[in-house]
């Protein structure tokens, strides 16, 4: 007991030290990071400190290309704001001793409800590209869905690691090549498809166009078809994605690509509920509510503001998943409370490459999964099916003392 007591005062005294610390002098700006001498450290502490490693990492051109969002980037801070917006009402007194954050996607079993996003030409970040990703998914036991746009081939990713793997499709002008595409990743083991519905043509990134980015190889179409594009003026990927999209396609075209596949079919980019409940009529088996983390069109809502309308449409018949804007495990609770079985990460994926390669994505998943156990934790909820709709107040609900 004495002992216990002594070491206490000991620790203590050990502390003192701080009276005179430097770390009072310290800036204390929120994000950011701080050494004992005041210094920011380069050592990430959460995802958004892996943005500004991403943007010295990178040149401007790509840094641009993977953070930017379309027009004003209205609806880009907004799919953050909104999740600021939305508070944790947490329940105490539960058994918080063991946290279970493991759920299944399609019958998939997860560490956790956190998926990676499809998001295009990974070697802009580092020269392994999607292979580094892929790795990193695996190891977190979780999904890659991996994009159309890859700079990695389908058949190179499913080769490099056992992660469960969905594959992007954007149906092309070239339907025949899209059906292609499908059987490929059938044959190479992808358990999904999934849609992409909110790129008829692509979004007006602005900073794209000032940096007259360029197009980059897009692997999976290697041999089967190439565009020339002809244009110095503005974003020459906008220019070859308009070439190359199909904006003619539409809710007939599901049926299509039922009909040449097996694999469950995802659409992602649903926003309204009545979309939402075209999707469940047309066959789907899932919803990602999605804006395409806000580069298409501008003031489409936050994500996270619509989640609610398109769980009630869908009611429970198929998977609703959630991307944009998710950078805390918070917000991963957030978006589970309000129906979603996962969310999808985007661009945290591509700034942990682009500052550290496959072990910053192996970090920025452990952090997201650390918070979100925290989360859990300290709102009563060992479960993932513990995270009910009453853990969360929105902007829209009403307060009690108004019912
Ligand atoms: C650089 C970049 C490339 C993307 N490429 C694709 C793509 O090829 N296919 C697709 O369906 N969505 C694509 N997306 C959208 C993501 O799948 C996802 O909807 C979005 O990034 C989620 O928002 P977040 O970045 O805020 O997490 C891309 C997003 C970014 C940032
Ligand atoms: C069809 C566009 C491919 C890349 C993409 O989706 C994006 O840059 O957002």
């Amino acid at each position: 007991m004495l002992h216990a007591f002594i070491s206490k005062i000991s620790v203590v005294n050990n502390l003192n030290f701080l009276t005179h610390s430097p770390l009072k002098a310290a800036p204390s700006s929120l994000g950011q990071n701080y050494n004992i001498k005041g210094k920011m450290s380069s050592e990430p502490v959460n995802v958004n400190d892996f943005k500004e490693l991403a943007r010295n990492a990178l040149p401007k051109i790509y840094y641009d290309y993977y953070a930017g969002g379309a027009e004003d980037e209205h609806t880009l801070r907004e799919n953050i704001q909104a999740f600021h917006r939305i508070t944790i009402r947490p329940r105490v007194l539960v058994d918080v001793s063991q946290i279970d954050m493991s759920t299944t996607i399609l019958g998939y079993p997860i560490s956790a409800p956190i998926l990676l996003a499809p998001t295009s030409a990974h070697k802009l970040a580092i020269p392994e590209g999607e292979l580094a990703t892929a790795r990193a998914a695996a190891a977190a036991n979780t999904i890659m869905i991996l994009s159309y746009s890859s700079t990695c081939s389908m058949e190179e990713v499913a080769s490099s690691c056992n992660a469960v793997r969905f594959f992007q499709l954007h149906i092309s002008k070239r339907r025949d090549i899209s059906a292609l595409l499908v059987q490929r990743a059938e044959r190479f083991g992808y358990k999904a498809i999934v849609l992409t519905a909110d790129t008829p043509r692509l979004g007006r990134r602005e900073a794209d166009i000032r940096n007259k980015m360029i197009g980059f190889p897009v692997k999976n179409l290697e041999g089967l078809m190439s565009i020339d594009v002809e244009s110095d003026q503005g974003s020459k990927l906008e220019a070859y994605y308009n070439e190359l999209l199909d904006a003619s396609i539409r809710w007939e075209d599901i049926g299509w690509l039922r009909s040449i596949t097996n694999l469950p079919i995802l659409i992602k980019g649903i926003l309204t509920h009545e979309d939402a409940t075209k999707a469940v009529e047309a066959g789907v088996d899932g919803i990602i509510v999605s804006n395409h983390g806000a580069r298409q069109l501008d003031f489409a809502p936050a994500t996270v503001s619509v989640l609610e309308e398109v769980v009630d449409a869908v009611k429970g018949k198929v998977a609703v998943l959630l991307d944009g804007g998710v950078r805390r495990g918070t917000d991963v609770f957030k978006a589970v409370a309000l129906g979603a079985q996962a969310v999808l990460i985007g661009r945290p994926v591509l700034f942990g490459l682009a500052a550290k390669g496959e072990g910053g994505v192996r970090t920025v998943l452990e952090m997201l999964k650390n918070e979100l156990e925290i989360s859990m934790a300290l709102s009563g909820c060992p479960c993932i099916k513990d995270i009910t709709r009453s853990h969360v107040r929105t902007p829209y609900d009403k307060l009690p003392s108004m019912l």
